[in-house]
């Protein structure tokens, strides 16, 4: 039987989540191949050399996949190296998604792989480089935006206009990756510590580890529950259903983040409010939504944008998907700074919330998924859930 190519063969897999072969192996095998097509392989040896043998003093965190270091390679370039904890499966079925999908794209607010490196322990890498797995990336001097949001310090050197620049970069990473790419990619972890910052604050979307492309021509796909509570789309959560709306409403829930300092899922006590979602439909419904406003921002914010920007996350984290504006409408009014008019937002998808098992059948679903509720895991969890039948949407 004649074989497929591997283009073909890869981009099928990163289609079709749900069937479960072992394939690792060969896959592995073919991401090698790649990588030598593309020049986009790095030895190890390069990158012992570019991080002084991963030293601890070059170590910029650790996140699910592994830990990541600052380095040097011999052209000058500074990069981010990261690599895939020994053992991790989970781990290496997201390399090689992050790897294949992050060749595919290239935009100002998307972060750019170099390359990586990759030997499966049949090939001739040396010795201690046999199982490795990493990733190449330029460094983002500024890092996430975690670290600076929620830090009382630093967060100062946020002021209103970078804040709304970083809304508006981070729309327009989204937007290309739903509708300039090739095939639509869909993110599905859109939240600050994947997005980092460089030295003019201009933001890049990174870590594309859950990442899927998404047919053009569905309304959604069924999937398995992957992404962190308090950033998921209720119907994504609770059904598995993802669309390009499920990282409308993520957007959407950074933005409450961005204006008001506070982490998504944060109880606030003044409100009694369960997240930040609930306290801007609360104050919404009492036309003061200028109270989530962030204290550090007081001296620099302009209430018209900070409203229009809690406005917009409303209407973006509605619990209907559809009634969700789609990103290039989003970067469009960003685009006008101000004095847009705006239709009025919908009841939010409120984590674990109950929208749609109804009206979502009534749309058509077939699906038999049913991720887990939030309430099964701690607020900032990564989840992702393997229990439930998914199955491809084709
Ligand atoms: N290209 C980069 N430039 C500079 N710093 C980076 C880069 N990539 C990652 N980092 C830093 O390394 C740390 C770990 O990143 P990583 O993406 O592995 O995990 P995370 O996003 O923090 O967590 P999780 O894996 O749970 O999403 C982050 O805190 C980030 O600041």
């Amino acid at each position: 039987m004649a074989t497929k190519p591997w283009t073909i063969h890869l981009m099928e897999n990163l289609r079709r989540p749900f069937v479960k072969k072992n394939k690792t192996k060969k896959d592995q095998d073919n991401l090698e191949e790649i990588a030598a097509k593309e020049q986009k392989a790095f030895s190890y040896k390069t990158l012992v050399e570019a991080t002084a043998n991963f030293s601890s003093q070059n170590k910029l965190g650790e996140g699910g996949f592994g830990a990541v270091y600052k380095g040097t390679l011999r052209d000058g370039r500074v990069v981010a190296v990261k690599k895939l904890s020994a053992g991790s499966k989970q781990g290496t079925k997201e390399f090689m998604n992050e790897a294949l999908l992050l060749s595919r794209v290239q935009h100002r607010n998307i972060v750019n792989l170099h390359g990586y490196h990759t030997s499966s322990p049949s090939s001739s890498a040396p010795n201690n480089s046999s199982h490795e797995k990493i990733l190449v990336y330029e460094y983002v001097q500024n890092e996430s935006l975690d670290k600076l949001l929620f830090n009382q310090h630093k967060k100062r050197e946020l002021d209103w206009i970078t804040r709304y620049q970083i809304i508006t970069g981070v729309a327009r990473g989204i937007l290309y990756l739903h509708e300039n790419s090739h095939t639509p990619i869909i993110h599905r972890d859109i939240k600050p510590s994947n997005i980092l910052l460089d030295q003019k604050w201009v933001p890049k979307i990174a870590d594309f580890g859950m990442a899927r492309l998404y047919p053009e021509d569905q309304t959604h796909v069924n999937t398995r529950i992957s992404g962190t509570n308090g950033y998921m789309a209720p119907e994504y959560l609770r059904f598995g259903q993802l669309s390009t709306k499920s990282d409308v409403f993520s957007f959407g829930t950074l933005i409450l983040e961005l204006v008001s300092g506070h982490r998504v899922s944060d109880y606030i006590f003044e409100a009694k409010a369960n997240g930040v979602l609930e306290w801007a439909w609360k104050l919404h419904k009492r036309n003061q939504t200028l109270d989530m406003m962030d204290y550090s921002l007081a001296e620099t914010a302009d209430a018209d944008q900070l409203a229009m920007c809690i406005h917009i996350a409303l209407l973006c984290t509605q619990a209907d998907p559809k009634l969700r504006p789609d990103m290039s409408r989003l970067v469009i009014i960003l685009s006008k700074k101000k004095n847009t008019l705006l239709e009025q937002p919908t009841k939010p998808g409120f984590p674990g919330s109950s929208y749609g098992r109804s009206k979502l059948r009534q749309q058509g679903s077939s699906s038999h998924s049913h991720g887990r509720s939030s309430s099964s895991t701690s607020s900032h969890q990564t989840v992702s859930s393997s229990s439930n039948s998914s199955h491809g949407n084709r």
